[in-house]
This record gives structure tokens, sequence and C-alpha cells, in this order.
């Protein structure tokens, strides 16, 4: 498999939050903070879980990492780029450049495995051959005989593997994962865990994942904690 680009490494760190803050406005008139003044480091080529109970802040956090969300406060550094300063385009850009997965796999039904691989990279010009990349990812997640099937013919493991092979195409240096393995039973979702780990290790990959089960955040390498929006103080 065609080696990821590394993400940019800035004295050890892949990704930098400072006072980052989000609140959000409900249809009552009320607010919610779901992220609260949080400072964080995460170490570049480290495989970081997030870990809190429900409604904590967890999937904030990672949208607010991969720009899906925009915080209110705060500054965001990925790399050598300071996230909260950039412009639309740039920040389209900067999406492109990170991998997704969500604990709802997301496949596009009508697709065979192989396009749904090489779907992150229609309408892109990339320096590569995409098909061979996408075969070359599917091996590596153990589905090189499938690429010809659909998403419906799998199990749902199997999307799972699929999905981190979509978001490993353009070949990110950063991996989000919100509750990879939330849909899985123990057996698959460990799989799924040393899948990730492997390609972190690999590839030197940065991932961070969400998770409310303490039992999958052990498989990282650093846990860190998250309650109401605000880091736990006790260094992890
Ligand atoms: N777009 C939104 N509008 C309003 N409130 C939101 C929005 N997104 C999240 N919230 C609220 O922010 C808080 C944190 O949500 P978040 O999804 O980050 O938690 P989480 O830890 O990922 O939860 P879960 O484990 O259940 O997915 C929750 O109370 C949630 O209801």
């Amino acid at each position: 498999m065609t080696p990821s680009a590394p993400t940019p490494v800035r004295d050890g760190v892949a990704v930098s939050l400072r006072s980052v803050s989000k609140t959000y406005r409900l249809g009552d008139g009320s607010t919610l903070t779901a992220a609260d003044g949080i400072d964080l480091d995460l170490g570049a080529g480290r495989f970081t879980a997030v870990v809190g109970p429900s409604g904590s802040g967890k999937s904030t956090l990672l949208h607010l990492i991969g720009a899906i969300d925009e915080p209110d406060s705060g500054t965001i550094t990925v790399g050598e780029q300071e996230v909260t300063s950039l412009g639309r385009r740039a920040l389209a850009d900067y999406r492109s450049t990170i991998g997704f997965v969500f604990q709802q796999f997301h496949l596009i039904p009508a697709l065979t495995l192989l396009d749904n691989v090489i779907a992150p990279l229609v309408g892109r010009r990339v320096a590569f051959d995409r098909h061979e990349r996408a075969r070359e990812l599917l091996e590596a997640v153990g589905l090189g005989d499938r690429h010809a099937s659909l998403p419906s013919q799998l199990s749902g493991g199997q999307q799972q593997r699929v999905a981190i092979a979509r978001a490993l195409v353009a070949g990110p240096g950063l991996l989000l994962a919100d509750e990879p393995t939330g849909n899985l039973d123990s057996h698959t979702a460990g799989e799924i865990l040393a899948l990730l780990a492997n390609l972190q290790r690999t590839h030197g990959t940065t991932v961070v994942m969400a998770t409310h089960d303490p039992s999958v955040a052990d498989r990282a390498d650093r846990v860190v904690a998250i309650r109401d929006g605000r880091l736990d103080p006790a260094p992890a």
C-alpha cells in the first residue's frame, strides 16, 4: 500500500487546541456548551482515544478538529495550518486531507466496494492510479477479493473495513474515527481496532478516536477523558 502523507509535524504535535469553546443554541432559546475551553495537544503519529459518556462532547471535539463544525472561540492548529483562520475554500481543501470514519459506515449502496473507496477522489486531481490505490487499500483491510461486491453483501465489520479504506484513500496524515466500533460485536470491534492500530503504526497516521467504551479506548496509545465539554484535568 502506498504510504500516507504524514501530517506536517510541529515539535511532534499533529493537532493543537487552545481555549477552544463551542456553544450550541437550542430551539427553546437556551444554550449548551459542548466544548468548554479545551486545551489539548495530540502527538503526531499517535493513536489517541477521546472517552466520555453520551453527550459529553466527543463528537463535537472531532467535528471541530475536522472543521465539520466551527468553534466560537479558540484556535485549532493541525500540522502547520491554523485551521481556525482558514477561509471557505482553504477549509474545504483542509477537510479533503483528513480521513473520517463514523459509527454508521455511510457507504454508497449502489456502488461496488472499489467505487466506494475511490469516491472521495471524484473530481480531484491525484498523482497516483486511483484504482490501484483502492485495490491496495481493500487488500490491506482484508477485502482484496471483494472489490466488485456491493455494501449490502457485506457484514457490518466488513463494511467498516471498507469505510476505513475509503478514509485512507487520499493518504491522510490524520484519521478521525467517531465510535468506529459502536455498531459492531465485541469480536469484530477488536478486529477493527487492531486494523486501525496497525495502519497507524505502519503509515505513521495520527488517529483520534471517540468512544464511550473504556475497553475500546484502552487500545489507544493515549486516553483523553471529556465530560460536559471539559477535558479531565488528570494528565492522560
Ligand atoms: N448541532 C447541535 N445542536 C445542538 N446541540 C448539539 C449539536 N451537536 C451536539 N449538541 C449537543 O452537544 C452535546 C455534546 O454532543 P456530542 O455529540 O459532542 O456528544 P458525544 O459525547 O459525542 O455523545 P454520544 O456519545 O452520545 O455521541 C450534547 O448535549 C448534544 O446534544
